[in-house]
């Protein structure tokens, strides 16, 4: 493929047999592969550089193996060109932390060790991708991005969410979606924004609980060339990337009380002021937000502006968490297993009655994402063709965050390390990860929180 063989590719990984063995793999098939073992030196290497796609490790030995560093560099180096294709090498066991890349703009993931062939079909892949996104087709609808977008379910509650998205979807209403991590929110999003008016037009999406206050502005209203020391172009904000489209806001929850007002003065005046403009822009968008925070418990306790809530919820959809509706399990787990045997070139396999049995009974706290991964993960290692309940084992951080919180005493005191430990991994994973906003719910610095996380082996 001629996109191929013009490529310029940066391999960034601390480990010299890595960068290594991916360079010998590489340089045959592309036109330069640059390869660095400091991912410090990154910022100047893309300012010098541009390449069409770069490799990234996750896991620098460097810092502590958290992920976080290289989300960190994803995220820098997607702050310095947002079209940026990079794909994530990622360990075996941390498919979240890369989904949850992919969620904040990595092309794709690799998982180590890889297969050669299966690598090289990820590079022809996110190149074929740039290629047609710089064609111009620059519409982002659902179904171009994620092929997987169908809403699976036969339980009252999700019909009732179907039914719901089937009346909303064509109205101008602002949505908002409420529910547990993992319980679909962001397929409804594009659900509500597939079925509208507005399909042909773009759907951006914006985590807001990883926007500082700082960021807020420049991230939602654009900035003009000079607004600052690093705004060396203008940049359109994510209300003006969506225009005719829809906007979907989600984590809504998180935002702080200066971002709340911000927010709300935009909603009421329909318009938007670019960082170092003094022309506001009109406001053309289908507003859809999200929510795993009892916003409403936050309003009563002041830390949630109602006047805000009142602008974002003309219509609310509740996704019910999976635990209580267990019918919808094997159909949902039959789905993924589907997807993850053609994904990994495998048969689709079959569900012994006992796995069903298992999978039923789990109380699921990460949701219909943690059943996608434990059947993806089931799928890559298990033996024969038939899933087996070994094949599902449930990790101490979906135990632990499965545990009732009820003040219940155990007859044998726990040590309070043990204490300590998991109750940092249950505030991690609602957190979905995030270091800071895990810190600040615990009372600790970002410092005694990693220092805490090493400690306990977390
Ligand atoms: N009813 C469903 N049918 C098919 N797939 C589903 C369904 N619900 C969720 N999924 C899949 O589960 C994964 C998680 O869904 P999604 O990202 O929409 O959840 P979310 O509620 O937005 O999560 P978070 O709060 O963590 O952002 C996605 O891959 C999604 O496609």
């Amino acid at each position: 493929m001629s996109s191929v063989k013009n490529a310029r590719v940066l391999i960034v990984d601390d480990e010299t047999d890595v960068l290594f063995a991916l360079k010998m793999l590489l340089k045959t098939e592309v036109k330069e592969v640059v390869t660095e073992k400091n991912p410090d030196l990154l910022p100047g290497l893309l300012e010098r550089q541009k390449f069409d796609v770069i490799f990234l490790d996750m896991n620098f030995k460097s810092a502590l193996n958290t992920g976080n560093e290289g989300l960190f560099w994803l995220r820098q180096i997607l702050e310095k060109d947002k079209d940026a294709s990079v794909i994530l090498i990622t360990a075996y066991g941390d498919v979240e932390l890369a989904v949850k890349s992919l969620k904040e703009g990595a092309a794709d993931f690799i998982v180590k060790p890889w297969r050669n062939e299966k690598l090289l079909e990820t590079l022809h892949q996110t190149l074929e991708k740039r290629q047609q996104k710089t064609k111009g087709s620059t519409a982002t609808t659902s179904a171009k991005k994620n092929p997987h977008t169908t809403i699976l379910g036969e339980s009252e509650a999700i019909k009732e969410v179907l039914y719901k998205i089937e009346k909303i979807a064509p109205t101008e209403a602002n949505v908002l979606i409420l529910g547990e991590n993992g319980t679909g929110k962001e397929l409804v999003a594009r659900a509500l924004h597939e079925k509208s008016f507005r399909a042909g037009k773009p759907f951006v999406s914006v985590d807001m609980g990883a926007l500082t206050d700082s960021l807020f502005e420049s991230e939602l209203f654009g900035y003009k060339k000079g607004a600052f020391t690093d705004a060396r172009e203008d940049r359109p904000g994510r209300f003006e990337a969506a225009s005719g489209g829809t906007l979907f806001l989600d984590e809504i929850g998180n935002i702080s009380p200066a971002m709340q007002a911000k927010l709300l003065t935009v909603l009421q005046n329909r318009q938007v002021t670019p960082l170092g403009s003094n022309t506001p822009i009109p406001v053309d968008i289908r507003l859809v937000s999200a929510t795993n925070e009892p916003i409403y418990e936050l309003a009563a306790r002041s830390q949630f502006r109602k006047d805000l809530i009142y602008r974002i919820n003309t219509v609310e959809i509740t996704l019910p968490p999976l635990r209580q509706r267990h019918g919808d399990v094997e159909l949902l787990a039959r789905h993924f297993a589907s997807i993850y045997a053609q994904k990994n070139h495998k048969a689709t396999p079959d569900f012994a009655p006992e796995t069903l049995q298992k999978l039923k009974q789990h109380s699921w706290p990460g949701n219909v994402r943690e059943l996608q991964h434990a059947v993806e993960r089931a799928i890559i290692l298990a033996e024969g063709n038939v899933l087996q309940p070994q094949d599902f084992s449930f990790s101490a951080m979906e135990v632990a965050s499965a545990a009732p919180a009820a003040s219940y005493v155990p007859d044998t005191p726990v040590p309070l390390s043990e204490i300590e430990r998991e109750t940092i991994i249950r505030v991690l994973e609602k957190n979905k990860g995030n270091i800071s906003r895990t810190a600040k719910e615990l009372g600790l610095t970002r410092t005694a929180l990693y220092r805490r996380l090493n400690k306990h082996d977390i």
